[in-house]
């Protein structure tokens, strides 16, 4: 069940991150297209076509994070992002304004590569800005900033990308604990809460999902309903949280006594279903007699005193043409024939 919940938590959170970097990719598209169109009536003829060369990589990305191959739409998302930064830097952009669009290098590094990744990136892509800056004009001619603008830039930049990885901390931290609470209350939905064993809405599930393995791969499926005898007696006696501590032990008790593929459920008050795959009705009769030999050797201890019970089990073999409801009702029947025939015992 826990594999269940997890794979459906990383589906999630993958269609949302494939849709986030869809949606970065529409607008840095849109945005390039339409600077790179303004930019054909200024003298830059080289910017509009860098420009338009961006809009051509984010446009792959969208479709890219469209067919949710991720990791793809992201590297084009950030590498063209920072690939522009730099040319818009060198260039100095329009009336040497480039510089003013690394702001959006920040929040987008830290969301589409994570915390750790983005802010190595953002370290990378900051030294390489510095460089950029730095470069001498005798090397190669490029814009050039005065020192207070240059150091304004800088700093302004590690603030954002402090402010940014922090957001991203932050909202990192909710979305995780909002999955883990989620995953709490699925949990509770399956489980019985006084034993913590499979809820009998669980247990119907898990029995749907065996016969459709049963019929794909003709395998045996076989089911023992155990119910405790004289159980009211018990809780007249002990009390009910006598009676809970039965049920409590037990339910550890018949957990232990099956395979890991095996479950075992709450099906009623007092009445426990066991689902055992991969097994004949004949095997289920010898595993369903040692555990009610183990219950009946069983003894709890309650408040000094000693609680001894007993169980009656049924047993039932799903048959091709069976309906769960109709396994079931079979395995109730045979249930009904070991009370009746005196109850610590196993029918047939
Ligand atoms: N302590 C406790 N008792 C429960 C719980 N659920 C059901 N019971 C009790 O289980 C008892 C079942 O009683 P009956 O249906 O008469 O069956 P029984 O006394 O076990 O007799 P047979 O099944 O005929 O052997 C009732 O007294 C219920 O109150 C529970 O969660 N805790």
């Amino acid at each position: 069940m826990r594999a269940l919940i997890k794979q459906h938590k990383n589906s999630n959170s993958g269609q949302q991150q494939a849709r986030v970097i869809a949606l970065f990719s529409l607008v840095g598209m849109s945005i390039t297209f339409l600077m790179g169109l303004l930019s054909l009536f200024g003298p830059n003829n080289t910017l509009s076509i860098v420009l338009f060369i961006a809009s051509a990589i984010y446009l792959i990305a969208f479709f890219s994070a469209n067919k949710l191959e991720i990791k793809i739409g992201s590297m084009l998302v950030i590498y063209s992002l920072y690939l522009l930064m730099f040319y818009l830097i060198f260039s100095g952009g329009v009336e040497q304004t480039g510089p003013l669009w690394i702001f959006i290098v920040a929040p987008v590094s830290v969301y589409v590569l994570g915390l750790r990744n983005g802010l190595i990136n953002l370290l990378i892509f900051l030294t390489v800005i510095c460089i950029i800056i730095l470069l001498p004009q005798h090397i190669i001619e490029h814009a050039q900033y005065s020192n207070s603008y240059t150091l304004r830039l800088i700093l302004s930049f590690v603030t954002l990308s402090f402010l940014s990885a922090l957001y991203e901390f932050s909202r990192m931290q909710s979305y995780r604990n909002a999955l883990e609470i989620s995953a709490q209350f699925q949990e509770l939905a399956m489980r019985d809460p006084l034993t913590k064993l499979a809820n009998r809405r669980n247990a119907a599930a898990v029995l749907e999902q065996e016969k459709a393995r049963v019929i794909r791969n003709n395998e045996p499926l076989s089911v023992l309903l155990c119910d405790l005898d004289h159980f009211k007696a018990v809780n007249d006696k002990f009390g009910h949280n006598g009676g809970d501590m039965v049920l409590v032990e037990l339910s550890a008790l018949f957990t232990q006594h099956v395979r890991e593929q095996d479950c075992v459920a709450r099906w009623g008050g007092e009445e426990f279903l066991i689902i055992l795959p991969q097994t004949s009705a004949e095997h289920a009769s010898i595993i369903a007699e040692k555990i009610r030999s183990n219950v009946e050797q069983h003894t709890v201890n309650f408040l000094s005193q000693q609680i001894n019970v007993t169980i009656s089990i049924g047993i039932s073999q799903l048959s091709e043409d069976q309906s769960i409801d109709e396994l079931i009702n079979t395995a109730d029947k045979c249930l009904y024939q070991a009370k009746t025939l005196g109850r610590n015992r196993v029918y047939p």
